[in-house]
């Protein structure tokens, strides 16, 4: 599969090692940054993933900050991502089952290279369900104005 990878600065070793393990998986990985322990701003690094995978580049992503919360957040600025937050397997194949998330976000501060790998190993593994999820994916792109937020 053509995995495209990204963090700040605190997520940058998690995201090495993870790189390593996925190519040894025989996924092809892009790394796009950052490389090295100087602060950076994760909507830089989460904004290039989510283009990787909105122009097609990319068929997954994996987005990596201390937390996972901020670069969550900017990937799912692109109208293409769905981005799914996970700290454990099931949610991780729940995001694919039910959600169609085709970008995983992990906090490298709170979750280890095993954990880390369980978790993209069940995202990687499951399908989108389809049928009644489809439904309500698809609302995702077409979210409605409501009267009373005018
Ligand atoms: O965005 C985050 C929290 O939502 C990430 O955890 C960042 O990695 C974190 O905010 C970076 O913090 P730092 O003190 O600048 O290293």
């Amino acid at each position: 599969m053509r995995i495209a990878i990204a963090s700040d600065h605190a997520a940058y070793e998690l995201k090495a090692l993870l790189a390593d393990w996925l190519r040894g998986e025989g996924h092809e990985v892009a790394d796009l940054g950052t490389n090295g322990p100087e602060s950076v701003d994760y909507p830089d690094y989460g904004y290039r993933l989510a283009d990787a995978v909105a122009n097609g580049s990319a068929e997954r992503g994996i987005a990596l900050c201390g937390s996972g919360i901020g670069i969550a957040i900017s990937v799912n600025r692109n109208p293409a991502c769905r981005c799914a937050l996970v700290s454990e397997p099931l949610s991780a194949k729940l995001a694919r089952e039910h959600n169609d998330a085709n970008v995983v976000a992990l906090g490298a501060r709170l979750t280890g290279i095993d954990m880390a790998k369980a978790c993209i190993a069940a995202f990687l593994a499951t399908d989108f369900a389809g049928e009644r999820h489809s439904r309500r994916v698809d609302k995702l792109s077409h979210p409605p104005v409501l009267e009373n937020s005018r």
